[in-house]
């Protein structure tokens, strides 16, 4: 792939315990995108990134920060890469100004309280710089989590689990935080159980199942090769059962009979709506209305997960 910031391959891990975390993962992140990592619990996905922010050792296989080999020039690495991990360690006592100081330290990075001031104002925590961690509301801490994690002016930023047990207007201010990190031409890497939120934020989608990468692919291109479309026609009288000349569509029955669901595969040559509103009109079968909903990426993801796990 051409203008990779980050490139895997062959990138696997397996813990000294047996557990096979990683098997062989390719995969290249693009400069300035937001790439959304999903995947069940124990799929890999923390390990993953673990390997790439230096934290855990691979067994095998190479990563290449901006063409620099990760562990050769761990240095490298480490300043192109910041880390907002899953869990939130502060210490409560510090201020939020001094905590996101001492990390731009920890890098080794000069002192700069502009850039800080800077930065703390675009996260909205200036107002807060003076405030002890322990007074901060979870989505401050949060904040000062990401403060902390661009400190030392990462252009690489990995969001572990940004919005666990967040609620929704918390979610949606994450959300509005890393668009706007995204603007100014950060590259995104975030892993996620709110299938919502990958639809939302993310330019391309990766599911990893059982430390092996099922699916990477642009988000859109994702929902229209595997998305499938449901359409249901709102009976103007409930039907018992489904008539044997309506057998070819594999219809179903829904809420009592009201209703009848046909799947289909928009990409088909013949989705077989037109044939089958025809067969329906013909034995005379009334509808009141008429609808069709794309698959969500939660419906791709779950068909996925699922196929992986029946081979
Ligand atoms: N330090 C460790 N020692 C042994 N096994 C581990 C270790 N860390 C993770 N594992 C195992 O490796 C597998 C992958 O775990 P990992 O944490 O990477 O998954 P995950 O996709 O991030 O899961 P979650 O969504 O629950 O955070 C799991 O089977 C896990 O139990």
């Amino acid at each position: 792939m051409t203008d990779a910031i980050l490139s895997i391959r062959g990138l696997r891990k397996a813990y000294a315990s047996g557990t096979e975390a990683l098997k062989a993962v390719d995969l290249d992140i693009r400069r300035g995108e937001i790439f959304a990592l999903l995947g069940p619990n124990g799929a890999g996905k923390t390990t993953l990134i673990n390997i790439v922010c230096g934290i855990v050792t691979p067994s095998g296989g190479t990563v290449l920060v901006d063409g620099k080999d990760h562990l050769e020039d761990y240095r490298h690495a480490r300043s192109r890469i910041g880390l907002v991990p899953q869990e939130l360690t502060t210490d409560a006592f510090e201020s939020v100004l001094s905590t996101v100081t001492f990390s731009r330290g920890l890098f080794g990075k000069r002192r700069d309280p502009a850039k800080i001031e800077t930065l703390l104002k675009r996260l909205s925590l200036w107002d807060k710089r003076k405030a002890k961690m322990m007074e901060l509301s979870g989505g401050m801490k949060r904040r000062v989590m990401i403060a902390k994690a661009l400190s030392h002016e990462p252009d690489i930023l990995f969001l572990d689990e940004p919005t666990a047990g967040v609620d929704v207007e918390l979610r949606r201010d994450m959300w509005d935080i890393v668009r706007k990190l995204k603007s100014d031409g950060t590259t995104i890497i975030l892993t996620t159980h709110y299938i919502e939120e990958a639809e939302e934020m993310a330019d391309r989608v990766g599911v990893i199942s059982r430390g092996e990468l099922i699916a990477a692919e642009d988000k859109h291109v994702l929902m229209q090769k595997l998305g499938r479309k449901t359409l249901k026609l709102t009976l103007a009288e409930p039907m018992a059962e489904i008539p044997g000349e309506l057998a070819e569509w594999n219809l179903e029955l829904e809420d009592e009979g009201h209703i009848l669901c046909y799947r289909f595969d928009t990409n088909a040559e013949k989705t077989g709506v037109p044939s089958l509103l025809r067969r329906v009109s013909d034995l005379g079968i009334g509808f009141k209305d008429l609808s069709t909903r794309q698959s969500s990426l939660e419906d791709i993801f779950v068909g996925l997960v699922h196929e992986e796990r029946a081979k």
